[in-house]
């Protein structure tokens, strides 16, 4: 599927102030697995730690960026490590997709029920105002849910992100929604994100 162009308006999400898309069988199981191993064995997957009213707790998941561009966090420079050839592969088939391009890449991933990723939204200056930020998902299905900032008579919208899973984020989505990845009581096994981003400077 992902060789051909795809007509992206039937995945559209009904999420108003937003440009969400969401193909759940963007890659077959069988690629997803083979993408999966590979991500896992290939990847310099770090333990960072997030400073939290003055201490250091570790990050409750693995994380790794990859691509051309430094990028703050935390508010520290960091440099990314060079593209992978599984990444490139990856980005490629995205950019096919999207008709948009990206420099670089932040991976997660979560080893258990436990991991997770708080509310944010990706709306960082170097990302510019519209941001288009296409995110993967291999392994084990999470939900993942959206709230707007400010309108509460909008509900929040939860939705599964399965195996081989492809979620475009654009437009005013940044601007508007938060989302996050809640942690589950669930036993399940491991799963591994790519967010494809452009950073801008
Ligand atoms: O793991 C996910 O699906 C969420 C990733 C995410 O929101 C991010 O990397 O900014
Ligand atoms: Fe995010």
């Amino acid at each position: 599927m992902p060789e051909k162009s795809l007509d992206l308006t039937k995945y559209k999400l009904k999420l108003p102030d937003a440009e969400v898309y969401f193909i759940p069988d963007f890659f077959t199981p069988e690629e997803s697995d083979l993408y999966f191993a590979e991500l896992s064995q290939s990847i310099n997957w770090k333990q960072e730690s997030i400073k939290l009213f003055g201490r250091d707790l570790p990050m409750p998941r693995l994380t790794a960026w990859y691509g051309d561009k430094s990028y703050t966090y935390s508010g520290l420079k960091n440099e990314p490590q060079p593209w992978a050839p599984v990444l490139l592969q990856l980005k490629s088939k995205i950019e096919k997709i999207t008709g948009q391009h990206y420099n670089s890449v932040l991976l997660n991933r979560y080893r258990s029920g436990q991991d997770s990723m708080g509310w944010h939204s990706d709306n960082e200056q170097e990302l510019g105002l519209q941001p288009g930020i296409a995110s993967i998902s291999f392994g084990a299905e999470r939900r993942f849910s959206f709230r707007h900032r400010i309108n509460k008579d909008l509900k929040p919208l939860s939705i599964n992100l399965t195996n081989g899973s492809l979620l475009l984020m654009q437009g005013a989505t940044q601007r508007n929604w938060l989302h996050s990845l809640p942690k589950t009581t669930k036993p399940i096994s491991e799963r591994i994100n790519l967010t494809f981003r452009y950073i801008k400077t």
